[in-house]
């Protein structure tokens, strides 16, 4: 049985003291996380020991938005699978769509990433997902196929368990749009059916695929409710204390 997992992706958003607010507001609303769901929040990278001080013993996962594929060196401005292990960190956010866009991650630089991820501890959550262009022109499966598939050449089945994938349709992030619960599950199956391609049946069940782009709490439990939706990578409702609390309750009753 896959856990629910709701993931907050801050992006650009909250320093260390709005990290602290809005963390301490998501304490305040739910004191206790369900014992059913598993819950991450991923600030910027300058908040991250701030919210690990402030999320201490609470039972929310911390992770990071990006992350390099070497140890160390003269790599300005990025940090490795070491920093973030060092501040708290469990999950890493990899090859998200505005990374892909404006910062020129590709399927190789992202298969380097998860590679690395899995290998010092940390769970990839693997992000994917077409364009509308992609969408109007019927190739949409086709370019998730391609991505999932770079993203995982040559991680083994011992550890594909660790990886989170992400499905997040382009034209449905930050838009107000949301991929119907059909759409959703229609891409989540086919996933699904890429994954147990590559690995066996077991191993490809076990892996989490959240759903992404504007899930918010009136349209959380009809996605939620999708047989290989398995939670959700949350941008804007994420940034407010009771709509990410929210999202997390709806997931607690489909438990
Ligand atoms: O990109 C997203 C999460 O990674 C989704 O963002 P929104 O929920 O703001 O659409």
């Amino acid at each position: 049985m896959r856990r629910y997992l709701i993931a907050g992706n801050w992006k650009m958003n909250c320093g260390p003291g709005r990290t602290s607010e809005l963390l301490q507001g998501i304490k305040e609303l739910s004191p206790q996380i369900p014992e059913a769901v598993d819950v991450l929040v991923c600030p910027p990278e300058i908040s991250l020991t701030t919210a690990s001080e402030v999320l201490n013993d609470y039972d929310v996962y911390l992770g990071a938005q990006n992350v390099h594929y070497e140890d160390e060196g003269a790599f300005t401005g990025e940090v490795s699978t070491g920093m973030l292990k060092e501040v708290g960190c469990s999950y890493v956010i990899i090859g998200h769509s505005e990374r892909r866009e404006y910062f020129g991650e590709t399927d190789k630089t992202v298969n380097a990433k998860v590679i690395k991820a899995l290998l010092d501890d940390l769970k990839p959550v693997l992000c994917v997902g077409e364009s509308l262009a992609q969408r109007k022109k019927e190739v949409h499966k086709k370019m998730v196929k391609k991505q999932v598939q770079a993203a995982l050449n040559s991680v083994k089945e011992n550890n594909v368990s660790d990886v989170v994938i992400a499905y997040e349709p382009i034209w449905a992030i930050g838009t107000g749009e949301t991929a119907t619960p059909e759409q959703a599950q229609e891409m989540h199956e086919m996933i699904r059916s890429v994954l147990s391609e590559l690995y066996d049946e077991d191993a490809a069940d076990a892996i989490r695929i959240l759903y992404g782009g504007s899930m918010k709490p009136h349209n959380a439990e009809e996605l939620l409710s999708q047989p290989d939706v398995d939670g959700g990578l949350i941008g804007g409702a994420s940034l407010k204390a009771d709509s990410f609390t929210d999202i997390i309750n709806i997931a607690e009753k489909l438990s």
